[in-house]
């Protein structure tokens, strides 16, 4: 709830047309209060007394009746009428959205049919047919509103509700043996009430409108009895001879209207989650670099085909900085397979997003050094530079392909369309190269498959579609982010085999992301481990598994069970990552760490190298 407060007042608009709002609203609950005069008094010696004059502050009307007086209670009246039409339109709108999208089915067909029906026709005359049936009058016309309005909410509710019916929470709270009436109530509703309250914040301004429009017209309001739409409409006749009559009603509507609009949209951002870090805007195409310059050239030995060079890449929220890649050097070799380990959170991804610069910014900032491909600087180059390789020099493998493929696509269109992306061929011959490449990732039935949509496809088959994907354009690097967690064991080790024989084959470059030792081992020639945004240890794989030497290495180690090792405990290791924000001084390891003496909290620790083997250790498990 604060942090709602928090965000609505950073709204500048938004706070502005709130304490217009508010202001409005107590000086029309205050109304009977105020020594205000009669408004339906007439004294027609004083018709169209200009305003500033004596006894009447805003002027009169065509009867001699104060504009003041009128207005106040006026202004209450509108109010009190769009609010109430508001709600009502809102509570029954929701209730039968919320009925017809859970239940579905008749239910469902019944009432949207119905909703249809009422939208088909335009919203002035409906409310004009509702008000000539039932008869002129203020509760008339507001029972007009509130059903025209009505299934603007029921269509909204019921598509948030269709969406909700089918989450795990739900099928949960089923389980549990709650009824459906039950689960409308806890389940449901919580969840749509933010869309309701959106929803209600944008249309309340509109409502007061078509009130006033109604009674504008002689629908709403009965004379005497004012209100802001019946103000204006008497002011009609002497539109040109005493404009003051009309404009005065005419700016209390446009207040009124917009202090609710600018009050609803800043509701309406505020209670959008999404918006949370601050994020307006979508995110950019290319991660921001803010960086002083890049580091001079210091080509690895051997020359390699992918060099990140003391990278740093940072998540700016608000005052807080997030330092998520804090200085990583590694190279891949052409046909190579590195492996980058490390706990949940160990930037990872964030390194391997950071290379084409994919971060989302904002909050990603890439505030120091170079990727180098083939030597070219990568983070610096144009964006039409940067568009070119992706997906035709690195490209990405991503844990979840069921997240990156578009769901109501084919399978085949959807690799067509990321063959044509890089290069120019008639649909046709992009649809025989996605088959060949359904092939190469073997794909059982390829021909079959190529028509299939994503979810009829099982975990494993999707991930090679995914791997399809990123060899579409023949890249030279392969990104893998944890391709395999997802996948059973047996799948996992088909997928293993499919990315090590593609690697011979095609001398591809593989950095392959993954916290699981046993994977890196069967893939991998060499690996880097990483903690708190750090490289702390690299080297090939099997001389670092033999014998690792930081002593983190070694408890991730420890973690992974062996199959045919016997009876062994296996050693979690104690405490948890440190915030990235509150990084301890020199080796960020040292408070979980069972070596860890006072210097190792002195300052920073660098990286050292011997031969292939680097630690950032003070007191190594071995020295390498
Ligand atoms: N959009 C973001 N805004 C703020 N912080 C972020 C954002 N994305 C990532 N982070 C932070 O950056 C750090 C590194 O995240 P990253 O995803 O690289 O970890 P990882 O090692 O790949 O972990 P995992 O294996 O769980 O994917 C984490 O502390 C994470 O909370």
């Amino acid at each position: 709830m604060t942090a709602f407060l928090q965000r609505l007042a950073r709204n500048r608009l938004a706070a502005a047309g709130g304490a217009m709002l508010a202001l409005i609203v107590l000086v029309a609950l205050a109304v009977p209060l105020l020594p205000l005069q009669d408004p339906n008094a007439t004294a027609t010696a004083e018709r169209f007394a200009r305003p500033l004059s004596e006894g009447h502050l805003l002027g009169t009307d065509h009867l001699g009746r104060d504009l003041l007086s009128r207005l106040a209670h006026g202004t209450r009246l509108s109010l009190a009428m769009g609010f109430a039409a508001a709600l009502i339109a809102a509570v029954l709108g929701s209730v039968l959205g919320i009925v017809a999208g859970f239940l579905g089915g008749r239910v469902d067909n019944v009432i949207m049919r119905g909703v249809d029906m009422l939208m088909g026709f335009p919203y002035v005359l409906l409310a004009l047919a509702i008000v000539a049936a039932l008869g002129p009058g203020l509760v008339n016309a507001l029972i007009a509103v509130a059903a025209v309005n009505v299934p603007f909410f029921a269509r909204n509710i019921r598509g948030v509700t269709v969406a909700l019916a089918g989450r795990e929470f739900v099928d949960a709270a089923r389980l549990s043996g709650m009824g459906n009436l039950r689960i409308m109530a806890v389940e449901i509703l919580p969840n749509v009430l933010p869309v309701i309250v959106i929803a209600l914040t944008t249309t309340t301004g509109w409502m007061i409108l078509e009130t006033a429009g109604l009674s504008f017209l002689g629908l709403g309001s009965q004379p005497p009895q004012a209100d802001l739409g019946s103000m204006l409409g008497e002011a009609r006749a002497a539109l040109i001879s005493h404009p003051h009559v009309a404009v005065v009603p005419g700016v209390m509507i446009f207040l009124v209207v917009m202090s609710i609009n600018l009050f609803g949209d800043g509701v309406r951002d505020a209670l959008d989650p999404r918006l949370g870090a601050g994020a307006l805007t979508r995110p950019l195409p290319a991660t921001v670099v803010d960086r002083p310059a890049p580091p001079p050239l210091r080509e690895p030995d051997p020359p390699a085909l992918l060099a990140i060079d003391d990278l740093r890449t940072e998540f700016r929220l608000g005052r807080r900085v997030l330092p998520a890649v804090d200085g990583v050097s590694l190279s891949l070799g052409r046909g190579e397979a590195v492996g980058l380990v490390g706990e949940s959170g160990s930037g990872k991804s964030v390194t391997a997003l950071s290379v084409m610069r994919l971060v989302a910014s904002p909050p990603g900032v890439i505030a120091g050094g170079a990727v180098r491909l083939d030597g070219e600087e990568v983070i610096g180059a144009p964006f039409e530079v940067l568009r070119a390789l992706r997906g035709r020099r690195v490209a990405y493998v991503f844990q979840d392909p069921q997240a990156t493929l578009h769901p109501l696509y084919r399978i085949g269109d959807q690799l067509a369309e990321a063959i044509r992306a890089h290069q120019p061929m008639g649909a046709r011959a992009a649809r025989v190269r996605a088959l060949e490449l359904l092939r190469d990732v073997r794909m059982p039935r390829p021909e079959d498959r190529i028509d299939d949509y994503p979810h009829q496809l099982s975990g494993g088959q999707r991930q090679r579609v995914g791997i399809a994907m990123a060899l579409a354009n023949n890249p030279d690097v392969i990104i893998a982010d944890e391709p395999t967690t997802a996948l059973d064991v047996t799948v996992q080790a088909q997928i293993l085999a499919l990315l090590e024989r593609l690697r011979r084959e095609r001398g591809l470059s593989i950095l392959f992301i993954t916290h699981d030792f046993g994977v890196v081992a069967q893939l991998c020639e060499r690996l880097a481990v990483m903690y708190a945004g750090r490289i702390v240890e690299e080297g090939p794989t099997a001389e670092v598994l033999a014998a690792p030497a930081h002593p983190y290495t070694r408890r991730l180690i420890a973690c992974v069970p062996e199959p045919g090792a016997g009876r062994r405990r296996l050693e979690a290791i104690p405490g948890l990552p440190p915030r990235l924000d509150a990084l301890p001084p020199g080796c960020a390891f040292a408070p979980r760490c069972h070596r860890a003496r006072p210097d190792c909290g002195a300052g920073d620790i660098p990286l050292r190298r011997a031969g292939a083997r680097a630690v950032r250790c003070l007191h190594p498990e071995t020295t390498p």
